[in-house]
């Protein structure tokens, strides 16, 4: 494959940049990171613009050699490129690819026709040939007419297979982005920064411009092998003229624009925290109306605007001093090979036409060879998307949290099919209960994630089905912590989590997740309900079906026409068709949680609104028991999802779910929440110097305490 070919000599080129840039000026802290990290490409580090900036991935004891940093890089390109073209869509892409530089080589035999037409052509006109010259002139039109297709043919079949390849990379890195909650670690760790921007930019120049280099190199090759033979046979030091002046050219565009590197790397980033400020400033536009925070909004977003203006203003004066160089450069190959050959032909040896020939195989060659001078700012920019990809893509790759995990051990989540849990209890004691345990808690010590502090130590507890659980503590002891561990987000910690599900088999989270079901299981089984309820871009009918019943994606209009079969389209498996609920289930369920009139109120199931602002947040968290009633899972999170409501809605909802059958687990602080619960789960700050259990399991009818005392200061009153 030609890629495999090519490539390399991008890296080169990639790397040839970069080690100049090695010399560049000390830049602040931050920058000096990315500035690092742009020309020790293997190296795997942080460059988040939020609070963390420091590396969470391991570093390299020492600075490698030239050669290993050229294969690191050469590796990182190779990675990120390789998949595509070993796909399920492998046949189309290199069918496509094969076309493209079939289309190619014929543009290049085109060129060399026209070389020699151009020849005759001059002669023809040298010699006030009229007869001639009309035939050239004839011969000129018809190569046009018939060869001008065979270019525009070249670029449109170019840009679709680019078009292809970044559709296919979009999906494989949004897979991943989405799978094993990924980009929920990648928040919440400051891991990387923009992986938006990763996604939607980075990819999109990778694909456009590794297809142009190769495209670029080849024709290069071709072009080399093609006029050659022209160039040897009018003056063979014409070659050594070409040489000298492509490769000195390179060096001084180096030398000259060796800061453009750091620079490109800089603007993308910069561009990206200032687009992601305003984002921030649209979906928070009414915390922000209410606190009155234009002013420091402005600031905020003035300061970010300012710094890459700044940077792009440096960028400027950068590429003006490079084209000073590169527009003379570009100038003088216009008469250069006229000036070499002159001579031969005023000594007669050679004809007029000639001389255009001469500049005609003159220019072509050397254009290709120039690919650095001309191409400086795009290859640069290049040096740095491959440096992102690769650095994202490594992370894709990774188990981040095993990664970054402070403790040797981890909580132990399991799933189990539900049979199993006919065991005896995880305190000890052998309950007789007829009904069935689904979660079990055992010696569960849990830690936040990033510094390792300890949240609950040494927590047991059982969840039978139609239990009803209230987890009450003071803000900040680690209530939705709890919930998170029991969701697989967090892992930090010890003692083993156990959900007995409806299954046949049982799984690890890690085989869960591998599972052809993953992703279903909170949907089936457990699902969650926070504080602000989660409202999707959609109509009142998604808001309604997320996140059980995924929705065939809308096709984009005139898609088709440029490729019916762009591997994008999103599966809609026929299990979940056969389940979803009408829309009588839908407008039923909506009369239960009292919001069917928000039906008419917005004009209907199928309506689109920005439904986060137009639904009061208690609206929204009623929204999100309807959700609840409909996907009725086994167990269900509720982490204050009912704190905007009165506590008329809020006894309401708790009977409607309690009807349902629905075993729940809920975080609140008002006591009217307990009558809606048989047990409570008392939790205090932890103390950092104790190993002390600081939770109380409570029988919520009785007054006292299921697993004795807390052994340490009682726990605050919640009210
Ligand atoms: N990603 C994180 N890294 C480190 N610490 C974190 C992280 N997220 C939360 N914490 C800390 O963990 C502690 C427990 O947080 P948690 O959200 O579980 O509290 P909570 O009991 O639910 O509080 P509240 O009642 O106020 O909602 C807090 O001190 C918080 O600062």
């Amino acid at each position: 494959m030609i890629l495999m070919i090519t490539a390399p000599v991008f890296t080169t080129c990639s790397h040839l940049l970069l080690r100049h840039s090695d010399h560049s000026s000390s830049p602040p802290l931050r920058h000096e990171s990315i500035h690092r990290s742009t020309i020790s490409s293997f190296k795997r580090r942080s460059v988040s613009t939020s609070a963390s900036s420091s590396s969470l991935l391991p570093q390299p004891p020492s600075r490698p050699d030239k050669a290993s940093e050229l294969r690191a890089l050469w590796k990182r390109f190779w990675k990120v490129a390789a998949p595509f073209w070993f796909s399920e869509d492998k046949n189309q892409a290199r069918l496509r690819l094969a076309a493209v530089f079939a289309l190619t080589l014929a543009t290049t035999g085109i060129s060399v026709g026209f070389n020699f037409l151009g020849r005759d052509f001059y002669n023809a006109l040298a010699n006030k040939d009229q007869e001639q010259f009309t035939k050239q002139l004839l011969y000129y039109l018809c190569g046009f007419a018939g060869g001008i297709p065979f270019f525009v043919l070249r670029d449109y079949a170019k840009e679709t297979l680019s078009l292809r390849w970044r559709s296919w990379m979009t999906k494989y890195y949004l897979q991943r982005y989405l799978k094993d909650q990924t980009f929920y670690k990648i928040q919440s760790q400051s891991l990387i920064d923009n992986p938006d921007q990763r996604i939607v930019d980075d990819l999109s120049s990778f694909t456009s411009t590794a297809l142009s280099f190769s495209l670029t190199l080849f024709s290069a090759s071709i072009d080399l092998i093609s006029f050659s033979n022209i160039l040897f046979t009018i003056y063979p030091p014409l070659f050594l003229v070409l040489l000298l002046y492509s490769f000195g050219g390179t060096a001084i565009s180096v030398v000259v624009g060796k800061g453009l590197v750091n620079l490109n790397f800089l603007q993308e980033k910069k561009e990206a925290d200032f687009r992601y400020s305003l984002v921030r400033v649209r979906e928070n536009a009414e915390s922000i109306a209410f606190y009155g925070g234009e002013q420091n909004e402005m600031q905020l977003l003035l300061r970010r605007f300012r710094s890459a203006f700044d940077n792009l203003t440096e960028l400027l004066i950068a590429s003006r001093n490079l084209e000073f160089f590169t527009d003379g450069y570009r100038y003088l190959i216009q008469i250069l090979p006229a000036a070499v050959v002159a001579p031969m032909f005023f000594s007669g040896k050679i004809e007029f036409g000639v001389i255009n020939q001469s500049v005609s195989a003159f220019n072509h060659i050397l254009g290709d060879f120039s690919l650095v001078v001309y191409q400086f700012q795009a290859i640069s920019a290049f040096s740095a998307v491959i440096d992102r990809l690769g650095e994202f893509d490594d992370l894709l790759d990774n188990n981040i949290s095993r990664e970054n995990s402070h403790t040797v051990e981890e909580i132990e989540l399991t799933y189990q099919s539900a049979g199993r849990s006919s065991l005896p209890d995880s305190n000890g004691s052998i309950q007789s209960r007829q009904n069935q345990k689904l979660l079990e808690i055992e010696e569960l010590t849990l830690q936040t994630p990033t510094n390792g502090t300890t949240l609950v130590h040494n927590l047991f507890a059982d969840i039978y089905d139609k239990d009803h659980l209230l987890i009450m503590g003071p803000s900040g002891s680690g209530k939705t912590s709890l919930l998170r561990a029991m969701a697989g987000l967090w892992r930090s910690g010890k003692g083993k989590i156990t959900f007995y599900l409806n299954s046949q088999d049982d799984f690890t989270q890690e085989k869960y997740d591998s599972h052809e079901n993953s992703g279903k299981k909170s949907s089936g089984d457990v699902l969650f309900l926070p504080q602000r309820p989660y409202m999707v871009l959609g109509t009142l009918r998604q808001q309604l079906l997320y996140p059980a019943w995924s929705t065939t994606m809308e096709a984009t209009p005139g898609s088709s026409k440029i490729d019916g079969s762009l591997p994008l389209l999103i599966r809609d498996d026929g299990v979940d068709e056969f389940n979803k609920p009408t829309t009588d289930d839908l407008m039923q369920t909506l009369e239960k949680v009292r919001l069917g009139h928000i039906v008419d109120r917005f004009g209907g199931l199928d309506s689109l609104h920005e439904w986060s602002s137009v639904l009061s947040l208690g609206e929204q968290q009623r929204l999100a028991f309807a959700r609840l009633l409909l996907s009725q899972p086994k167990l269900a999170l509720l982490d204050e999802s009912t704190s905007a409501l009165d506590e008329a809605n809020e006894a309401h909802l708790y009977q409607q779910i309690q009807s349902a059958g629905i075993t729940y687990i809920s975080i609140g602080h008002r006591q009217t929440l307990t009558k809606f619960h048989n047990k409570i789960l008392r939790i205090s700050t932890a103390d950092p110097k104790s190993m002390d259990r600081n939770w109380r399991m409570e029988d919520a009818s009785a007054k006292g305490s299921l697993y004795g005392p807390l052994n340490q200061e009682e726990v605050p009153s919640e009210s």
